[in-house]
């Protein structure tokens, strides 16, 4: 008989892990705390429309989500721009956008830097001369990960207008922090990745699906089809190595597995693993965590043509038009995505209400005289690990110090941002490591 994996935890980490681990002929189980799959991307039904707990983007050069993607089949439910273009939305009423040409990078922003008008001209060139340093900084020198990213583009020059117009625009969104807290590592990661280094990275792609039937309903059917056994309402409270196996504790069974992936936020990970796996309780807290809130608002009348856009001197970032994907018959359903969000965390509805009717308001002109039929809020409390000065030296690689369990989440060192990106990264490297390792291969 093959041998058997538990995959402990359903968000796209785990699911990627046993979706690999399945397809490499292994007995799998993936073990899930709550009554449904997604961890950090998921849907609900509210009033009859499709809510996603809060509003996910890709990029192009997030290639291996899309990779999952086409593996279940469900490619098309992105809406992929075909040349990057950023619409930006000013309080004033006037519309400005960033956005890529043809030319090959670095070129490729050039253009579109020199003619953003959010900025001064002056602004303009400071930030392109900041942007060429940037190209030149490695992301993986440990020394990047020790500094914020605000610090670096202080001493290069930018000022409140660039970094808000522009900087934060971007970090706040990809980091889920602000350029001021942010790991100066992380953040040339994201520039240099996503930006400066190819000119078709930054094309953003928005699901057209609930994320439920982009990737979570989609992978939970390939496991089924490849004979894996999905249990949600499984908390694995610890996991214990037991001779040349593991055992399992959960909270009225037990179970038994040749090697074990846990794939679960932090805390819970440094909490369910032998110490001598080397992730500790102190780690994890260092990690931290930062919120991500949603609100979202139903216009009894379209108020926008754009499909997404961000917004600057405004406390809206970025609105998206969730209209189709949810669902919506009639009216406009407009999503505003607010990260690193800890001043609205716990903001009472009504006072979200007063500041976001008004603020849209006054970014589209439209919503100023269209009634609204709904609105409300979702918030994520630990949407992401806090990505601050220090956060690379805490993210633990997937090997651990027992040979058999590895670790995936998109919190481990994958070398991306805490993203659904870096969490299908890190599923597949710790499926290939418990692959390995089965087949007496891969020490570390
Ligand atoms: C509101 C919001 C917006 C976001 N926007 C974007 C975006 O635009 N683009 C992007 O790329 N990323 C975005 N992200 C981040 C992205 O969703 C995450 O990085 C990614 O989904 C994390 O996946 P994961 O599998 O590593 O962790 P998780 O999704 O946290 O999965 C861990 C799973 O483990 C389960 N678990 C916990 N304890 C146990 C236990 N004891 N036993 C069994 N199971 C357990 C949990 O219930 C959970 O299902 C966003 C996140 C949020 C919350």
């Amino acid at each position: 008989m093959s041998p058997h994996v538990a995959v402990v935890g359903g968000g796209l980490a785990g699911l990627t892990a046993a979706c690999d681990l399945a397809d490499a002929g292994l007995r799998v189980t993936l073990l899930e705390s709550r009554a449904r799959l997604g961890g950090a991307t998921f849907s609900f039904r509210r009033d009859g429309i499709a809510v996603d707990n809060g509003q996910h983007v890709v990029l192009r050069c997030c290639t291996e989500y899309q990779a999952l993607l086409r593996r279940l089949g469900t490619a098309d439910g992105i809406a992929m721009q075909d040349r990057f273009r950023m619409p930006i939305l000013t309080p004033d009423g006037a519309a400005a956008e960033l956005a890529r040409s043809a030319a090959p990078a670095p070129l490729h922003l050039a253009t579109g830097i020199a003619r953003y008008g959010a900025l001064s001209v002056a602004d303009r060139l400071r930030v392109l001369r900041a942007a060429v340093a940037l190209r030149g900084l490695d992301p993986t020198d440990p020394a990047l990960d020790e500094q914020t990213f605000g610090d670096w583009l202080a001493r290069h020059g930018q000022n409140d207008a660039t970094l808000g117009a522009l900087w934060n625009l971007i970090a706040v969104a990809a980091l889920n922090c602000d350029a001021a807290e942010a790991s100066l590592a992380l953040a040339a990661m994201v520039f240099r990745t996503a930006l400066l280094d190819r000119a078709d990275a930054a094309d953003i792609g928005v699901p057209r699906l609930p994320l439920e039937d982009l990737h979570v309903r989609p992978a939970e059917k390939y496991l089924l089809d490849r004979d894996a056994q999905v249990r949600t309402r499984s908390a694995v409270r610890s996991v214990e190595r037991d001779h040349d196996r593991f055992r399992l504790l959960l909270d009225s069974e037990e179970l038994t597995a040749d090697a074990v992936v846990v794939a679960v936020p932090p805390d819970t990970a440094a909490k369910v693993c032998p110490s001598q796996a080397g992730f500790s309780t102190r780690q994890a807290g260092g990690l931290g965590a930062a919120p991500i809130v949603n609100v979202h608002v139903i216009y009894e009348r379209p108020v926008t043509d754009l499909p997404f856009a961000a917004a600057v001197s405004s406390p809206v970032q970025w609105i998206f038009d969730r209209t189709d994907v949810a669902g919506v018959a009639s009216g406009q359903y407009l999503a505003i995505s607010l990260s690193a969000a800890h001043s609205w965390l716990d903001t009472p509805m009504p006072k979200l209400r007063e500041v976001f009717l008004a603020e849209l308001a006054r970014l589209l002109p439209a919503a100023a005289t269209t009634p609204h039929s709904r609105f409300f809020v979702t918030r994520e409390r630990r949407a992401t690990f806090r990505q601050g000065p220090g956060s690379g030296r805490l993210r633990p690689p997937a090997a651990t110090g027992i040979r058999g369990l590895t670790l995936a989440g998109s919190w481990t060192a994958t070398g991306w941002p805490d993203t659904m990106e870096g969490a299908v990264r890190s599923g597949h490297r710790a499926a290939d490591l418990v692959t390995a390792q089965l087949a007496g291969g891969a020490r570390s």
